[in-house]
């Protein structure tokens, strides 16, 4: 195997997972994901963070390979999901004497997840461990993703170990550093992995961007996708934008229809949006398009138009299951149009209002509910809605 290196003893150790379909067994990943853990080889030896289970014989040769019969002295947990962690219990069965980094909240999820950890430093934010050249720095990330997270400075260097802050969906197929790859390709799975898995916790974001600000950091190395060495404000400046809900001024018209009555008045309201000259206007159905794309989409464009016909006095499951994401991630600062249709009592608008009281965003026309074929009235209203929905984008 090419050994790769970060700095003169800092290794990548990382593996590329073309087959899971499903990331958290939710999202999907047609370009697959990497998993990236690193070593370090000075006086000691450390890990920081290790990889899927899947691949955990592999990476004990690969770390043999580099380090022959010497021990791993510190594994550095920056991150406890599953897919970082998995070969915790492997490296310490290997290396029995390994002390295992971390802060509080770290060694609680091993002993739930793995074993009652013994040979811990526990670390807090700037506390250093020293490995003989190589001085590392530790800072609490809290809720990026997860409570325990944090990340790791390496001062010497001056390489930040992210964990998944600034990560990405897609393998690193032959390139690992940035500068080595058409950045082309992950300028949409960066974006979705940001949207998807990191989105709920935009303010825990600006808060760590805030804090890690002051380190001079010259390079990124995340736990999923490139290494970034040469255009860091390449995925700063993204990170920056997308978790300050900082959007565009398109609109995402998404439906759930079943005989296309719906469907239909959701192509009336997109045409009068591109009537009035909004540019980008994505139509969804969704049935067909999965919350991962349509999420993603959210954070790009400021208007957010959602139609449902009625479903057993409820919303159309496919709907629900994108509006109960999109509650649940809490995302902020949109403006917001309401449709649907229906044969008797209705069930879709009235719950697609519940979800407007919920989220908060401007409302910027009254629901529209037409009972089946679309008529006069109610075409004009798909119209008024659109127009209400272009001015305030246009005035914006
Ligand atoms: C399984 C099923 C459940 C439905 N539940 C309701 C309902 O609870 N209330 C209602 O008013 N209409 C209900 N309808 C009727 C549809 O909402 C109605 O036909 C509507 O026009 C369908 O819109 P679409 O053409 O966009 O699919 C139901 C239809 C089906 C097939």
């Amino acid at each position: 195997m090419h050994q790769v290196k970060l700095a003169e003893n800092t290794y990548y150790l990382g593996y590329n997972d073309r087959r899971t379909h499903l990331f958290e067994n939710i999202w999907p990943i047609p370009h697959g994901v990497s998993y990236n853990s690193y070593l370090i080889v000075d006086e000691k030896i450390a890990l920081v963070d290790t990889v899927e289970r899947q691949f955990i014989d592999d990476y004990l040769d690969q770390i043999e390979a580099i380090i022959g019969d010497r021990p791993v002295d510190y594994l550095i947990i920056n991150h406890m999901e599953p897919d970082h962690s998995g070969a915790i219990k492997a490296i310490k069965t290997k290396y029995p004497e390994v002390t295992l980094v971390g802060n509080k909240k770290t060694f609680g999820f091993v002993e739930s997840f793995y074993f009652k950890p013994e040979n811990t430093l526990e670390v807090h934010d700037g506390a250093t461990l020293e490995l003989g050249e190589v001085k590392l720095q530790f800072q609490m990330i809290p809720m990026v993703h997860w409570p325990e997270t944090m990340v790791t400075y390496d001062e010497t260097n001056k390489i930040l170990f992210s964990g998944d802050a600034f990560g990405s969906y897609g393998t690193l197929d032959g390139g690992v550093f940035d500068d080595e790859i058409n950045l082309d390709f992950y300028e949409v799975e960066i974006m979705r992995y940001f949207t998807n898995i990191v989105g709920k916790y935009c303010p825990h974001t600006q808060r760590a961007i805030k804090k890690l600000a002051p380190l001079d950091i010259k390079m990124i190395a995340a736990t999923h996708g490139p290494i970034w060495r040469t255009d860091l404000d390449w995925v700063l400046s993204r990170y920056n934008k997308w978790s300050t809900y900082d959007t565009d001024p398109g609109v995402i018209v998404v439906y759930g229809s079943m005989y296309g009555n719906t469907q239909k008045m959701a192509e009336v309201i997109a045409r009068q949006l591109s009537e009035r000259g909004i540019k980008d206007i994505r139509v969804y159905d969704a049935s067909k398009t999965h919350s991962s794309y349509i999420i993603n989409d959210i954070f790009k464009y400021k208007g957010f138009i959602v139609g449902s016909c009625a479903y057993n006095n409820a919303m159309f499951p496919n709907v629900q299951t994108l509006i109960t994401t999109i509650e649940h991630m809490g995302i902020k600062d949109h403006y917001l149009g309401v449709f649907g249709n229906y044969a008797w009592n209705g069930g879709g608008v009235k719950n697609l209002m519940k979800f407007a009281e919920n989220i908060k965003w401007d409302l910027v026309h009254d629901p529209i509910e037409e009972k089946g074929a679309l008529k006069k009235d109610k075409f004009e209203q798909c119209i008024d809605l659109a127009n209400a929905m272009a001015d305030k984008l246009l005035q914006a």
